[in-house]
């Protein structure tokens, strides 16, 4: 049962709704602001905005045609002061939520576009669509236009819908294209059928005209054109498809100024959740590291990068689950510095061996703000301060924010 009702937006959520106080729960209103009082129609915590009759004057027109159904964006309306600080915000919150009382820096907008899409593409009575779901939905947003995306993605995705059409049914598909130094690397994620010699030797002309570095579908490569690759420090690193990378790279560059800063000049350094190496290398710059990841393929890809790599200090880099094996405190006080990047999940088996180590310096790089958080209050229950904590607007538009933190023994 839904219903018309008038609400006062008294602050902005986590996911970027704004909130109204109700007797009962709050409700959580998409796309209206702080201050703002709107009609909305009402079902259980969620409003959807019908209209706005006093608007915040923080108010702005959004930057993409596609804001407000297309789910890859929640915030394009407000302004860059309510935007900035509701980002940093969400960093205070999750700390506070652990009884960690720290100073947390000002966003820092490294600016870039994602140089990764994760897209969908689905059949429809009007053909095949590519773009992100609407919030809350299954259905499909096609996408003519992206102010977060490398432009080279965007305007590949007309040819991109040419090429896969054939192989997309009604049940949908996952597109994951990465924007390399060698052109774009796209793996095509979902496809149930086989692909018969014909349609495989198409695909492979097909992407080869449209030079795409590499087609994958699924685990079977279907076309290598040039070796899909990304540099870190003095390494060029192949990627395996669909392995994990920083989705922008001025982002990726502003994560690795602070993590060298606060690592200093060391001998040894452990590198956790190492992926294929965008901070090993440059942390082999100058210290020897040792790195792990739970992923075989980004092992493989950084070893045969470390393998060719010139001017760095030795890398080992070797496959272990550190959710199930984290390196036990003997293991960890062999270095100087521990890095740790883990996925949305956090790493807090790991986080809990570090509080008993003897380390000194321990820098964190997060995109989740509430696992960060409870990893940093094993750290400092383990006897650790928090040097500082800054969020880095890596993932713009977006309710998710990238946290470096920094502790000390
Ligand atoms: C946020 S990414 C960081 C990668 C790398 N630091 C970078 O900047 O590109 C998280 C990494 O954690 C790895 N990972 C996920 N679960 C893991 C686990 N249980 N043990 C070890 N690594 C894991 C993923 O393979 C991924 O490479």
């Amino acid at each position: 049962m839904s219903d018309e009702c008038e609400l006062r937006i008294t602050r902005l959520g986590a996911q970027g709704d704004g909130v109204a106080e109700t007797t009962g729960a709050p409700v959580f209103v998409p796309f209206a602001l702080a201050g703002e009082r709107v009609i909305a129609d009402v079902d259980g915590a969620r409003g959807r905005l019908l209209r706005i009759l006093q608007p915040s004057p923080d108010r702005i027109a959004p930057v993409c045609r596609h804001f407000g159904t297309c789910g890859g964006c929640v915030v394009q309306h407000m302004s860059s002061n309510v935007y900035r600080a509701w980002k940093r915000d969400l960093v205070v919150s999750a700390f506070a939520a652990r009884g960690l009382d720290v100073t947390v820096g000002d966003l820092v907008e490294p600016g870039g576009k994602r140089r990764r899409a994760v897209l969908s593409a689905e059949r429809s009575d009007n053909g095949v669509a590519i773009g992100f779901h609407e919030a809350q939905s299954h259905a499909l947003v096609a996408i003519a236009e992206c102010p977060v995306l490398d432009p080279k993605i965007v305007a590949a995705i007309p040819a991109l819908k040419t090429l896969i059409a054939p192989l997309i049914s009604k049940l949908g598909a996952r597109l994951t294209v990465t924007a390399t130094k060698s052109g774009l690397d796209v793996l095509l994620d979902g496809i149930e059928r086989k692909l018969t010699p014909d349609v495989r030797s198409r695909l492979a002309s097909e992407a080869s005209a449209l030079q795409l570095a590499r087609l994958a579908i699924g685990n079977d490569i279907v076309v290598e054109t040039l070796p899909p690759f990304l540099t870190f420090a003095t390494a060029d690193v192949v990627l395996s498809p669909g392995c994990f990378v920083q989705a922008v790279a001025e982002a990726e560059t502003e994560m690795v100024r602070r993590i060298l800063a606060a690592v200093g000049k060391v001998k040894s350094v452990a590198d956790l959740f190492c992926g294929v190496g965008a901070f090993t290398f440059p942390l082999a710059a100058r210290a020897k590291v040792l790195a792990f990841d739970g992923n075989q393929p980004a092992i493989a890809a950084l070893n045969a990068a470390a393998k060719k790599a010139t001017g760095l200090k030795p890398i080992t880099a070797r496959v272990r689950d550190l959710f199930r094996e984290p390196l036990s405190p003997l293991e960890l006080n062999e270095h100087d510095a521990i890095v740790f990047d883990p996925p949305r999940a956090g790493a807090e088996a790991q986080a809990q061996r570090l509080a008993r180590s003897k380390v000194k310096t321990v820098v964190a790089a997060s995109c989740n703000p509430a696992t960060l958080a409870r990893d940093a209050r094993h750290l400092v229950d383990g006897g650790y301060k928090i040097e500082s904590v800054t969020p880095i607007d890596q993932f713009v538009y977006s309710a998710h924010v990238e946290v470096v933190a920094v502790f000390r023994r």
